[in-house]
C-alpha cells in the first residue's frame, strides 16, 4: 500500500516490486559476486561428470523447484497479483516461473569465465555433462551470457521479471483484461524507471530477450518432455511444482 500520495502511482508499484524482488531473490547479488572466486576443481567437475543421469537431474530439479517456490512468493507480493483469480494466478506462474528463474540466473552467472553458481561453487557447462542435454545447458549459458551483457541493475531485474510474469498473452487466462491492466501498470513503471536513469536503449534489447526467453523455455520444455518420458523413473523425481510446470 502506498503511504506517500505525492509519489506517482507507478513509483509506488516500482518500490513494491523492487522490495518483493529483494525479499525473494534467494541470494543477494553481492553474495553471488563475492563467491565468484569459488570455482569447482578438476576433481569436483569429474565427480559431477561421473554421476548418473538420474542423480544429476534430481539435483537440478531440486534447485529449480526451490527457485520456482521463491518466484511464486515474488508474484504473491506484487500489488494486484493476489487480486487476480486463483486460476489466472496459476496460469501466469505455470507459464512464467521458469522464464523468471532463467532471468534471475543471470545474477549468478560470471560472464568473465562463463561459469554459473551451482551447489555452492561456480562451474562451466561441463559440470552438467551427465544430464545428457548439452544443447539445453549451452543455450541456458548463452542466454545468461547475453543478459549479463545488458548489465541490468537489481531494480531492472525486479521490474523485468514482473513484466515477464504478468504476461496477458498466456493461454487459458479467464480475465485477460484484468491481467493486461496490471501488466501495463508494471510496464509504465519499468519504462519510467529506465527513462529516469537514461537506460531507454535497454528496453528494445529486453523485448528481444523476452522473445528468446519464450523460445528457449518452450523449445526445451518439449525436448525435456520427450527426454524424460524415456525415463519414467526420473520424471516423478521432478518435484510436483516442476513436474506440474512441465507436464500438465
Ligand atoms: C543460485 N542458483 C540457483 O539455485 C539456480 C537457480 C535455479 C537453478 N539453480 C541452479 O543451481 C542451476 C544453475 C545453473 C544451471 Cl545450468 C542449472 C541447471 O539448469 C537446468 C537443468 C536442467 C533443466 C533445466 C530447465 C528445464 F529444462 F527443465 F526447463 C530449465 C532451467 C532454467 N534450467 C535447467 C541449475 Cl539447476
Amino acid at each position: 500500500v502506498c503511504v506517500l500520495p505525492s509519489l506517482l502511482s507507478s513509483d509506488c508499484l516500482t518500490a513494491n516490486i523492487v522490495k518483493s524482488h529483494r525479499e525473494t531473490c534467494q541470494y543477494r547479488v553481492e553474495e553471488l559476486q563475492a563467491l565468484r572466486w569459488k570455482v569447482f576443481s578438476r576433481e569436483e567437475v569429474l565427480a559431477y561428470q561421473s554421476k548418473s543421469v538420474e542423480e544429476m537431474w534430481q539435483r537440478c530439479a531440486y534447485r529449480l523447484t526451490d527457485s520456482i517456490q521463491y518466484v511464486v512468493e515474488f508474484a504473491k507480493r506484487i500489488d494486484g497479483f493476489l487480486e487476480l483469480s486463483q486460476n489466472d494466478q496459476i496460469v501466469l506462474l505455470k507459464g512464467g516461473s521458469l522464464e523468471v528463474v532463467l532471468v534471475r540466473m543471470c545474477r549468478s552467472f560470471n560472464p568473465d569465465n562463463g561459469t554459473v553458481f551451482f551447489e555452492g561453487k561456480y562451474g562451466g557447462t561441463e559440470v552438467f555433462k551427465s544430464l545428457g542435454c548439452n544443447d539445453l545447458i549451452a543455450s541456458i549459458f548463452e542466454f545468461s551470457q547475453s543478459l549479463c551483457a545488458l548489465h541490468l541493475s537489481e531494480q531492472e531485474v525486479a521490474l523485468f521479471t514482473a513484466v515477464v510474469l504478468l504476461n496477458p498473452e498466456r493461454a487459458w487466462l479467464q480475465d485477460k483484461e484484468k491481467v493486461a491492466r496490471l501488466h501495463s501498470h508494471v510496464d509504465v513503471a519499468f519504462k519510467n524507471t529506465l527513462q529516469r536513469s537514461h537506460r531507454d536503449t535497454v528496453l528494445s534489447k529486453l523485448s528481444q530477450k523476452t522473445l528468446q526467453l519464450k523460445s528457449l523455455c518452450s523449445l526445451h520444455i518439449d525436448r525435456l518432455r520427450s527426454f524424460l518420458e524415456l525415463r519414467p523413473l526420473l520424471a516423478h523425481s521432478l518435484f510436483p511444482p516442476l513436474y506440474h510446470e512441465l507436464f500438465t
